[in-house]
């Protein structure tokens, strides 16, 4: 192990700045980067009151989140999360959570925070996008009894795909899974590290729903929620253990 890496592991406490409610955070979005100041620095766990009554239809509605408590695993968790200043260009805040998955408490907690959720909720498939919900998707999928779907990155699969478009700030990106992985009327949840601005969420949902599937919610372990990716899900429950 270089001395780096040492470092990194044995310190991957967030920088001052990020737990500064004053100071002004950047975001990578798409190409371009994003200055905001944040409205909320404390790691929270949202929990649906109607997720036990019913479970057909999470909700995670403000409503909902008005009624969330925080959970003692969340702090430890969020403290695992390093943040990189100028990564991976310059102004950005990269929140990486590589340094998460060196603490196995804070990853199995993680997963297990999602597990709790999701476990009586008859999911069939959770789909993990490219690349960090492959790490936090598959443990998932296992512990609740779904299939795992991969949502790839063009050229990436393959077999025969279906392939979905969307914006970035500048430009565009394209997102692909194979044909026949999911059946119309299955009950899915997508699974991402991070959202930001919403748009991978959202083309995840579209290429699910086009083929009939039911997008049960969104999880996320990190939400930036200045970037107001949750407006851009519309009614689509969005689920985060850190905002
Ligand atoms: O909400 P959005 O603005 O769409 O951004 C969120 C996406 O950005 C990051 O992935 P990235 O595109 O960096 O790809 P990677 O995981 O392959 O590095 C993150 O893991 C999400 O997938
Ligand atoms: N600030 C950020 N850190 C990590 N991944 C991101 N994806 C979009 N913005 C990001």
């Amino acid at each position: 192990m270089n001395s780096i890496s040492l470092q990194y592991s044995h310190q991957p406490l967030r920088p001052k700045t990020v737990l500064n409610p004053n100071a002004r955070r950047y975001f990578l979005s798409g190409n371009s980067v994003k200055s905001v100041l944040p409205t909320t620095t404390h790691a929270v766990v949202l929990k649906s009151s109607a997720a036990g009554r019913d479970h057909r239809r999470l909700s995670s509605s403000s409503v909902d989140m008005a009624a969330s408590a925080v959970d003692d695993r969340i702090p430890h968790i969020a403290s695992t999360i390093r943040v990189i200043p100028d990564f991976p260009k310059p102004g950005i805040l990269f929140q990486d959570i590589t340094t998460l998955l060196l603490d196995p408490k804070a990853f199995k907690d993680t997963i297990d925070l999602f597990v709790e959720r999701y476990k009586d909720q008859k999911i069939d498939v959770v789909a993990g996008i490219e690349a960090r919900g492959f790490i936090f998707g598959p443990p998932i999928a296992l512990a609740i009894g779904a299939k795992f779907v991969p949502m790839r990155k063009p050229k990436k699969l393959p077999g025969e795909v279906i392939s979905e478009e969307y914006s970035l700030e500048y430009g565009t990106d394209v997102m692909e899974m194979h044909v026949g992985a999911v059946q119309a009327g299955e009950r899915a949840l997508v699974v991402d590290d991070l959202i930001a601005t919403g748009g991978t969420l959202c083309a995840a949902i579209r290429l699910l729903e086009r083929v009939g599937v039911d997008v049960v919610e969104c999880a996320c372990v990190i939400e930036l929620p200045e970037l107001k990716g949750r407006d851009r899900l519309g009614e689509k429950p969005l689920f985060v253990l850190i905002n």
